[in-house]
C-alpha cells in the first residue's frame, strides 16, 4: 500500500534528531560517522550489526537516521502495508533539483496514477522494440573496443551505455545532437553527488543545472513530433502511453519521467554490467557455461523470447546483484509514530534499509562472499527462505520499474561480448570498490578482452 497524500509543510525538509533512546552513537562531531560510511559502508553496516542489532542510530552525511537490518526491515520497509514510509520525503533533499518529479520522488496516489501509466513503456511489446534498437548498436560498439590490450571497463561501457540509451530512450541517433545530449546527461548524474549546491560557475552543480536545462530544452523541441509519430524509443512510449481513460501524461510529465528514467537506467546498468564483468573474469568455468548456452540457442542475433531460455546467464545476473546490488542502501521517511522492533520511532525519521547487508547474512545464504550463482536453482533454491532476503531491485510499490529492461539489456551485452571474447584480469586481481552511492569498482575496473 501507498501512503497517503502527504503535507510538506508537516514534514521538515531536515529529519528529526531525537533518537537518543535507541541504540546507536552519532560518531564525530559534525561529521558523524560519515568518514567511515564514505569509505567502506559494507563494513561499518556489518559492525553496526554486531554491535547493535537490527536497528542503530547513526549520522551520516550530517543526517540523523536509523539502519534498519535484515529481511524483516526490508519488507516492513518496502511493502508499507500500513502506510508509515514516505519515499518522496527520502528522495527529494538527494534528486529533487535535478530530477524533480520522477516516480521515486512520488507517494501514495500521484505515485500509483503516473506508474501505471509508465508501466506501458516497459511491456512485452515496447522492450521487443527496444531489443531492435540496442542488438545492432551493442554488436557495432563492442566490435570497436580494444582487442588483446588493457582496457578499462568501467569508462568504455558508461560510453557505449550512453550511446544506447540516447536512441532506445530519447530516439536520437549518433551525432552532434546525441553529444550534446550525452554531455548534458553526464553532468547532470555527477551534479547529483555534488556536496556544495551552489550555482557558481565552473562547480559540479552549476555545470549539472546547465545539463538539466539542456535535457530540458531537448525534450520540450520534440515533444510535438513524438507525439504525432509512433516511434519505438522509450520516450515516444511515454507519449503515446495513456491511463484507463485515453488521458495523456502533460509536456511537463513526459520531459520529467523521461529524464529520471535515465536517471535510474544508466548508472545502476553500468554498475552491475562491472561486477558480472569482475565476476566472470575471476571465473572463467561461467564464461564457458554462457557460451555453451548461446550455442544452445543456435542463432547469431537473439530475439525476446530466446532470452527466457538462457538459464545459466539469468543465474549469473542474480548472483552478480546479490554480492554487488548496484543500489546498496534504500532510505525512507516515516510519515507517523510508530513502533519499530520495540523502539519508538518519531515521525519524520530518516530511515534506510540495506540490501548489501542483508545480500550476506549467514543465516541466509551459504558461503556469502563465493560467487556461486547456482545458489538460484531451482534445485537449492537459497533465495526463497525469505520474500525479501535478496532485493536489488527493492520491492513494492517502488520496486524497480525497469527491472525486466535491465535484464534484457545485460543479456544481450554478454551474448555479443561472451560469443567472441575471453574476458580475462590479471592475475590475483581483485577488485576493489567504492560502495556508495552507488557500488563501482574504484580503479575502473581494468580487462583484456582476448578474441577467441
Ligand atoms: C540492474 C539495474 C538496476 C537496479 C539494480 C535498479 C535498482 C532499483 C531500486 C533498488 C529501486 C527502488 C528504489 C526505492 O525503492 O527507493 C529502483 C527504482 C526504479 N528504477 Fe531501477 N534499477 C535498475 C535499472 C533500472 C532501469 C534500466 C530503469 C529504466 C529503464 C529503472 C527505472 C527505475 C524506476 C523508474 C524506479 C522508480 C520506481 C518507483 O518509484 O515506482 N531502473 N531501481
Amino acid at each position: 500500500m501507498n501512503s497517503p497524500s502527504i503535507d510538506q509543510a508537516d514534514f521538515p525538509r531536515r529529519p528529526n534528531r531525537s533518537l537518543s533512546h535507541i541504540p546507536g552513537t552519532s560518531g564525530l562531531p559534525v561529521f558523524g560517522q560519515t568518514f567511515s560510511f564514505l569509505r567502506n559502508y559494507k563494513a561499518l553496516t556489518e559492525l553496526r550489526f554486531k554491535k547493535y542489532g537490527k536497528i542503530s542510530r547513526g549520522n551520516t552525511l550530517f543526517q540523523h537516521s536509523l539502519t534498519l537490518l535484515g529481511p524483516e526491515a526490508n519488507e516492513i520497509v518496502l511493502k508499507n502495508s500500513e502506510a508509515q514510509f514516505s519515499s518522496m520525503l527520502a528522495w527529494n533533499p538527494l534528486l529533487d533539483r535535478l530530477f524533480p518529479n520522477g516516480l521515486m520522488l512520488k507517494d501514495a496516489e500521484a505515485h500509483r496514477y503516473d506508474r501505471k501509466i509508465l508501466q506501458g513503456a516497459f511491456k512485452k511489446s515496447a522492450i521487443e522494440g527496444y531489443l531492435d534498437t540496442m542488438n545492432p548498436q551493442l554488436e557495432r560498439g563492442l566490435a570497436a573496443w580494444p582487442k588483446g590490450q588493457e582496457f578499462h571497463f568501467q569508462h568504455t561501457v558508461k560510453q557505449l551505455l550512453l550511446e544506447v540509451a540516447a536512441e532506445v530512450f530519447l530516439g536520437v541517433e549518433m551525432g552532434p545532437e546525441a553529444s550534446g545530449v550525452n554531455q548534458a546527461f553526464v553532468d547532470t548524474m555527477l551534479a547529483s553527488m555534488a556536496v556544495v549546491k551552489l550555482p557558481i560557475p565552473g562547480t559540479l552543480w552549476h555545470r549539472g543545472l546547465r545539463g538539466r536545462q539542456h535535457l530540458e530544452d531537448f525534450v520540450m523541441a520534440h515533444i510535438d513530433t513524438k507525439r504525432r509519430e509512433q516511434g519505438r524509443d522509450i520516450f515516444s512510449q511515454i507519449c503515446h502511453a495513456t491511463d484507463e481513460d485515453g488521458n495523456h501524461f502533460s509536456d511537463e510529465a513526459v520531459r520529467d519521467h523521461i529524464i529520471f528514467l535515465l536517471f535510474a537506467a544508466h548508472d545502476t546498468t553500468t554498475s552491475t554490467l562491472c561486477s558480472i564483468i569482475f565476476a566472470l573474469a575471476k571465473n572463467p568455468e561461467w564464461q564457458q557455461r554462457l557460451r555453451e548456452e548461446y550455442k544452445a540457442v543456435g542463432k547469431t542475433q537473439l530475439e525476446y523470447d530466446d532470452l527466457g531460455q538462457l538459464e545459466d546467464s539469468k543465474l549469473v545476473f542474480k548472483e552478480a546483484l546479490r554480492m554487488y546490488p548496484p543500489v546498496p542502501a534504500i532510505p525512507r521517511r516515516t510519515l507517523k509514530d510508530m513502533e519499530l522492533f520495540g523502539y519508538q520511532i518519531p515521525k519524520n525519521t530518516a530511515v534506510a534499509i540495506s540490501p548489501l547487508f542483508t545480500h550476506y547474512m549467514e543465516e541466509y545464504w551459504s558461503e556469502p562472499t563465493k560467487f556461486d550463482p547456482e545458489r538460484f536453482s531451482k534445485a537449492r533454491a537459497e533465495d526463497k527462505k525469505h520474500f525479501f532476503q535478496w532485493v536489488p531491485f527493492g520491492g513494492g510499490a517502488h520496486k524497480c520499474l525497469g527491472l525486466n529492461f535491465a535484464e534484457v539489456q545485460t543479456k544481450l551485452f554478454l551474448f555479443h561480448l561472451l560469443t567472441r571474447y575471453q574476458i580475462q584480469v590479471k592475475e590475483g586481481y581483485d577488485m576493489p570498490r567504492s560502495w556508495v552511492p552507488l557500488i563501482f569498482p574504484a580503479d575502473g575496473l581494468p580487462v583484456t578482452f582476448k578474441p577467441l
